[in-house]
Parts: structure tokens; sequence; C-alpha cells
């Protein structure tokens, strides 16, 4: 059975504490670092880019798995690749060549994601899961942290498990949004491989014990 991984995301750090909140996930069971770029287009909001990305990544030996919440990215797949990024999603809604784009970031030395909106069948990458490392499966709308989770997630996540496996592809299947003690367990039993989780581990009273919990209920 494959380990399954627990990526906190910086989205819900204390900014005025980064360095602090850095730390306290590196010492902990953490096994990713998830990172969200937005730009204010493709999404209602505008997070954070390349120096605040380049000043954790030299804090770190954690996976850096970055979420391009951007329209065209295509235009940064080098710069992130510069900037440390392990793995490197795009919006599925973004990429006008998605096969072009999972190959230059695979080129750049990065492992592919695909980011899939809650609105967007998993069928619709069927030509090319054999190509993606990652397919994100956006469980609230993309753009904030602390929304609550949309509940047709797990019916999202067993047709792409079933894809992934008809196809004979090693894909994993992360989940982004609202995630937290309650559904973690249902999640992973769906078949997902990798849980984001922001407000609920960064607005909680002890991070590093509700990382080590939400670890604990997905073994
Ligand atoms: O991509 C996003 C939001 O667009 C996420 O990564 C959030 O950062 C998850 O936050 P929580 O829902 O866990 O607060």
């Amino acid at each position: 059975m494959q380990y399954k991984k627990i990526a906190p995301s910086l989205l819900a750090a204390d900014f005025a504490n980064l360095q602090r909140d850095i730390e306290m996930v590196n010492a902990s069971e953490a096994d990713w670092f998830h990172i969200d770029i937005m730009d204010g287009v493709f999404v209602p909001n505008i997070s954070f880019g390349m120096p605040v990305l380049q000043a954790m990544a030299r804090h770190t030996q954690k996976t850096l798995d970055v979420h391009l919440m951007i329209v065209d990215p295509d235009r940064y797949v080098q710069t992130f690749a510069d900037l440390g990024a392990d793995v490197l999603t795009v919006h599925y809604e973004a990429c006008t060549h998605l096969h072009r784009s999972l190959q230059a970031i695979k080129n750049a030395g990065m492992k592919a994601g695909v980011a899939l909106n809650p609105h967007t069948p998993a069928h619709l990458l069927e030509d090319v899961i054999q190509d993606i490392d990652l397919v994100c499966l956006m469980s609230v709308n993309p753009g904030f942290g602390g929304q609550a989770f949309i509940e047709n997630t797990y019916d999202k996540i067993k047709k792409l498990k079933t894809l992934i496996n008809d196809n004979g592809a090693q894909t994993l299947i992360e989940i982004d949004g609202g995630v937290n003690d309650k559904n973690a367990k249902a999640l992973v039993d769906a078949g997902a491989d990798v849980l984001v989780a922001g407000s609920f581990v960064f607005k909680s009273d002890n991070p590093t014990d509700t990382i080590k919990n939400l670890k604990k209920v997905i073994a």
C-alpha cells in the first residue's frame, strides 16, 4: 500500500510569523509543503509569488508541492523549477495545450501535476493520465482557504482512481480544500494519497499535534 501524505498549505500560515510556521512544519510529521500561487485572474485572490517561495525554499527540506492558480502557467515553468519546486501543478482549466505543459514541467525536472476545479470531470484526463504524476482534486472552489469541503469529492476520487487503474498509471491523487480530521480517513479510504490541509492545521491551537493526529488518522 502506498504511503499517505499530509501537505500543510502555506496559505493558512501567519505571514507575520512565516519563519516560525515553516520551522513548525519542518519539525512536524508533515510530508510535503503545499504552496498556492494565485494571480488574481484565474482565481479572485492574490496570495504570494516568487520572492516568498524563494525565501521559504531556503528554510525547508520538505517536498515543495507548488500549485499554480494562474492563467497561462507555461510562462513560469522554468522559473518555478529554478526556485526549487519538486511538484508543479497547473490547472486543467488554465491550459490550452495540457500535454505540452506536462512535458515542459517534466523536462524542467519536476513532477507534473494537474488540478481539477470542482466542476471539471475527471474523465477529461483520460488521454493524458499516463503523463500525470499527481492529480489535485479541488474539494473547494480555488482561491481561498477556510471553505467548506464539497461532499461529491468522494465520488470523484473513486472515478479518478478507476481511470488511473484502468490505464495502468501511477498517478497520485491529492485532495485540496476543507480537509480535517473528520473527513481525512474517508478520503484516503476512497483513494486519496495526499491531503492538503490549511486552516485545519495553522488555525488550530497546536499545529504540530494537529499534523500528528492527521497522520495517525490516515495511517
Ligand atoms: O488551494 C487552496 C485554496 O484555493 C487550498 O490549498 C487551501 O489553502 C486549503 O485551505 P483549507 O481549505 O485547508 O483552509
